[in-house]
C-alpha cells in the first residue's frame, strides 16, 4: 500500500514527504546562515581558528556538495540533541533521589575550582576543568546505565553472517540489542544492578576527596550505550562535554527540587527515552532562602 500512496502522493506518504521538506528546509536554513556570517567574518578579515565550528569545517572540504552539508546537520541534530537531554533528564531525577551522590559532586565542584584558584560561581567551567571531573562523569555514566537515551537499537543484516556465538543471521535478518536491559543484568553489573552507585565507574572508591579516582572506560560490548564497533558513535566525547558542562553549571548555581521525585516517571521509548511529562522541578539559587524560587 505504501508504494501506491507514495506515487500518488496521498496519505501517510504525503505527510512523510512533506515533513521531510521540513527538516530540509530547516537544515539548509542553518547552513545559509553559517556561510553569510563566515561570509562577514571573511570581508572582516575576522576569522580566528579556534572560533570556526563544526559545521564551517565541513565547508572546506573539495567539492563537498549541498546535500551532504545537509545530511550532516539533520545527523548532527537527530543524534545530538534528544539523546543528551534525555541522558540529563534522568540524571537529574535520579539525583533528586541521591542526596550523597549530589553532595560528592558539589564537593568535586570545590576541590576543582580550588585547584584552579577560582570560586564558586566565577565563570563557566573549561575544558580541562571538565576533565578532571571524574565522579560527575561516573554518575552520568551511572545513570545512562540504568535509563540509556537509545534504549534499543537494530540493524538490518547486508549478508549471510555468523554472530560470535555461533548464531546464524541470514540476509535480511534484524538484530535487535536491546541496552535497556543490558544496563541492568545482574551477570553483567552484579547483584545491585538497580541500583544508582556511581561509585561502580571508579577506579579506586575516591572517598574523603581523594582526587586520584578515575573513571573508568567500561568496554563499548558492556555498555553499548554509545553503540559499539567501528559505527561507534562520533560525537561520545562531545556529548560528555557538553553534559557535565551543563549539569557543572547548573548544579553549582541551583538547587534543583524536582516535584513528585518519590514517584517513578513513566519511561516513554522512542528514538530516544523519554521521561513522560518531561521533569518539573523547583529551582533556587544555591544559598538562597527557600522562597526565592521558580517552578519549571
Ligand atoms: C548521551 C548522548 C549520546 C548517546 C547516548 C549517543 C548514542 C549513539 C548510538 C547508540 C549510536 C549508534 C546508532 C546506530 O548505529 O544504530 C550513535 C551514533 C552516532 N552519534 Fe551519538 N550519541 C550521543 C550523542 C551524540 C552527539 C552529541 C553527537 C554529535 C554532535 C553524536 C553523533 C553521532 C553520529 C554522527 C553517529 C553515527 C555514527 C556512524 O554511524 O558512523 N552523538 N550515537
Amino acid at each position: 500500500m505504501h508504494k501506491l500512496k507514495k506515487l500518488l502522493n496521498v496519505g501517510t506518504e504525503r505527510r512523510l514527504r512533506n515533513a521531510i521538506a521540513t527538516v530540509h528546509q530547516f537544515a539548509e536554513d542553518i547552513i545559509r546562515s553559517r556561510m553569510e556570517d563566515r561570509r562577514r567574518m571573511e570581508e572582516k578579515a575576522d576569522r580566528r581558528e579556534e572560533e570556526v565550528d563544526l559545521l564551517s569545517r565541513f565547508f572546506d572540504i573539495e567539492n563537498v556538495s549541498a546535500e551532504f552539508l545537509r545530511d550532516i546537520v539533520i545527523s548532527f541534530i537527530l543524534a545530538g540533541r534528544d539523546t543528551t537531554s534525555s541522558a540529563l533528564t534522568w540524571f537529574f531525577w535520579l539525583l533528586s533521589r541521591s542526596p550523597d551522590v549530589e553532595e560528592r559532586i558539589l564537593e568535586e565542584f570545590r576541590a576543582v575550582r580550588a585547584r584552579n584558584g577560582k570560586n564558586a560561581g566565577d565563570d563557566i567551567y573549561s575544558f580541562e576543568e571538565l576533565r578532571e571531573m571524574q565522579y560527575l562523569q561516573a554518575a552520568i555514566s551511572e545513570a545512562m546505565r540504568l535509563h540509556p537515551p537509545v534504549a534499543v537499537d537494530t540493524k538490518d543484516c547486508l549478508t549471510d553472517d555468523v554472530l560470535p556465538d555461533g548464531h546464524v543471521i541470514k540476509k535480511g535478518w534484524f538484530v535487535t540489542y536491546i541496552t535497556y536491559a543490558m544496563g541492568r543484568m545482574e551477570n553483567i553489573w552484579g547483584k545491585d544492578c538497580r541500583e544508582f552507585r556511581p561509585e561502580r565507574w571508579l577506579d579506586s572508591d575516591g572517598s574523603g576527596g581523594n582526587a586520584a579516582a578515575v573513571c573508568r572506560q567500561e568496554s563499548p560490548f558492556k555498555y553499548p550505550v554509545f553503540h559499539a564497533g567501528p559505527r561507534i558513535c562520533l560525537g561520545k566525547e562531545m556529548a560528555y562535554i557538553q553534559m557535565k558542562s551543563i549539569a557543572a553549571t547548573v548544579l553549582e548555581r541551583f538547587r534543583m527540587d524536582v516535584l513528585n521525585r518519590d514517584s517513578c516517571p513513566e519511561e516513554l521509548l522512542s528514538l530516544t527515552l523519554r521521561m513522560k511529562g518531561g521533569l518539573p522541578v523547583r529551582v533556587r539559587p544555591r544559598n538562597a532562602a527557600a522562597t526565592d524560587e521558580r517552578s519549571i
